[in-house]
């Protein structure tokens, strides 16, 4: 025989109320018909909502369904019968489909790493929110049953999400008490255990710094079946909820929101900062401590709003920047002399939701370089970050080398750099803001060998003279200009048979034992376009694993 369903929830009492009026109704002939179909309304709207948001939310991931069918169709009462459980454990406790999607969604939005669980059961919410951890995020879940890590661990392991699990066995205060010694911090932590225990949980977790600042805090059923709103409330759960969600509304360190998705989701938010003066109880929120302009340190990395290029941007470190400038938020011109790569790059900048725009342009030609700077102005409206990058190197002995190849490679490493320069310098100028960042080379400093290379070695310590003096020379007018200076970029070229000995030869001249990947650079060329890096202007900025200390 099936059990009727339990109401457990705000809506499902209302349904179930309803049901009960509009079949008192039905049996009374004396009631009025427009009475009758205003309550089949309500009805159809309230018994509707929940199974409407689990057809309209994604679908959940098998290991996900594989839980919830294990969870329902377990003999809970049994377990407890033969003493495997402490407590009867009601499989209506387990966190569902829609609300495992919030939470997922959450850790998203919030680009939350490590998260905290207390009150596991069977881990569908602690496996939803490792779904949308990175890689090397982790989730700690406090479950009290020792029972339940066996019963889930199994499931854990077919997910490529589980090995994020960390599972905690014994009372979740124990846990908590362990946490904070060791100085562990979260930036979510999902509160849905022994009801009356919520608010303690909460105040050590706020007064031991396991949230991080910004950090956010959801907690389960904050509705409780209604009763922390209804006045004959006498119920202890009831009345926990009741003082908790009282008690986090007055405390000043966060802000909350109740949505009321099913039991009830608390979504509370630990502020960066009490408001009020400046100074309070003896400590300075200052610029230091509030951030400027009120952003934190990484954000003040982001390049929202701003416009980019990059020239030699269709392949090798070009491609790594223009990618780094655009998952910083800045829209990025892939400029290339070969169309198809800088169409290519630009394709993929698109995929990942970057706005961006491919040109081609020779920048040793004048007409080229003034072309570039238009279009990007014409379509963007403006240019904040010029990366001057595209670059030639060709090898011969000094006694050898010929005027043509000099020629060449300055043409395109010095003189092609500093038109660039020219040319989006006077847009800055006139904007009276902007970032320029010219690839330059560890060959600026010393003499790279036995490789043979006088003409790029000597176009490369131009560029970082160039860029010494615009830096200092525009840096009045807002334009900061700097250059980056790789070291031996490992290249699918340099992996052929014939240079082997070379590479060989290179790696035991670098204190880092590696040569250069082109990601080593990403983080210098946003930390250079973005405003974190204002004061820093004609600087060359060396990364080649030590090599030019050797
Ligand atoms: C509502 S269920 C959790 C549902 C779970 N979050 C999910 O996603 O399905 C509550 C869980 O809290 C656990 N619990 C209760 N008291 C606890 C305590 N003091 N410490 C740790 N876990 C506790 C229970 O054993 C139960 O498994």
């Amino acid at each position: 025989m099936q059990t009727a369903k339990v109401s457990d929830t705000p809506l499902e009492f209302i349904v179930e109320y309803l049901h009960k009026a509009k079949e008192i109704a039905d049996g009374n002939a004396s009631v009025p018909e427009e009475l009758r179909i205003n309550l089949q309304k309500a009805v159809d709207i309230a018994s509707g909502l929940d199974p409407y948001l689990e057809k309209m939310s994604s679908q959940e991931s098998e290991p996900l369904a594989e839980l919830f069918r294990k969870t329902m169709s377990h003999d809970w009462e049994k377990v407890y019968e033969d003493g495997k459980t402490l407590f009867k454990l009601p499989k209506e406790c387990i966190t569902g489909q829609v609300e495992g999607q919030v939470l997922k969604m959450l850790v998203h939005m919030s680009k939350a790493r490590r998260i905290l669980e207390i009150g596991m059961f069977t881990g569908y919410g602690a496996l939803s929110m490792a779904e949308a951890l990175p890689e090397d995020g982790e989730l700690i879940a406090c479950e009290l049953e020792p029972y339940l890590k066996e019963f889930v661990q199994p499931v854990f392991d077919k997910s490529p999400h589980g090995r994020k699990i960390n599972v905690k066995i014994g009372p979740a205060m124990d846990a908590l008490k362990e946490l904070a010694a060791t100085g562990e911090q979260f930036d979510m932590v999902f509160i849905d255990a022994d009801k009356v225990n919520y608010i303690n949980y909460y105040k050590f977790i706020m007064d031991n710094n396991l949230l991080r600042i910004d950090g956010v805090i959801c907690v389960d059923n904050s509705l409780f079946k209604g009763r922390v709103y209804l006045q004959d409330t006498t119920d202890e759960m009831g009345l926990a909820l009741r003082a908790f969600n009282q008690f986090v509304t007055s405390d000043p360190r966060v802000e909350q929101v109740i949505i009321p998705l099913r039991d009830g989701l608390s979504v509370i938010r630990r502020v960066p900062h009490i408001p009020g003066p400046d100074t309070q109880n003896g400590v300075t929120f200052d610029e230091v401590f509030r951030g400027v302009q009120g952003k934190a340190v990484l954000d003040r990395l982001r390049l929202d709003k701003k416009v980019a290029y990059v020239t030699g941007g269709g392949q090798g470190i070009g491609r790594a920047f223009a990618h780094a400038l655009g998952e910083a938020g800045a829209k990025v011109a892939i400029i290339d002399v070969d169309k198809d790569k800088a169409e290519k790059v630009a394709e993929e900048l698109r995929l990942k939701g970057i706005q961006s725009l491919a040109l081609t342009a020779d920048i040793s030609k004048p007409e080229d370089v003034q072309r570039m700077i238009d279009s990007i102005v014409s379509k963007w409206g403006a240019i904040h970050i010029a990366c001057n990058n595209a670059g030639i190197n060709k090898n011969s002995a000094s006694e050898d080398t010929s005027l043509e190849e000099w020629d060449q490679t300055f043409n395109v490493n010095l003189r092609g750099t500093f038109m660039c320069c020219q040319a989006v310098g006077r847009v800055m100028l006139k904007q009276g803001y902007g970032k320029i960042i010219n690839t330059a080379s560890m060959a600026s400093l010393i003499v790279p060998h036995p490789q043979k290379q006088l003409s790029y070695n000597t176009s490369k310590a131009g560029v970082v003279k160039l860029t010494q003096t615009l830096g200092t020379e525009w840096v009045e007018r807002g334009v900061r200009v700097n250059c980056i200076s790789p070291g031996i970029v490992d290249t699918p070229l340099i992996h052929s048979e014939s240079l082997e000995p070379l590479v060989k030869r290179w790696l035991s001249d670098i204190p880092a034992g590696r040569l250069a990947q082109v990601t080593d650079l990403q983080a210098a060329i946003v930390y250079l376009a973005s405003e974190a890096s204002d004061y820093m202007t004609g600087h060359n900025l060396v990364i080649e694993g030590g090599q030019s200390l050797w």
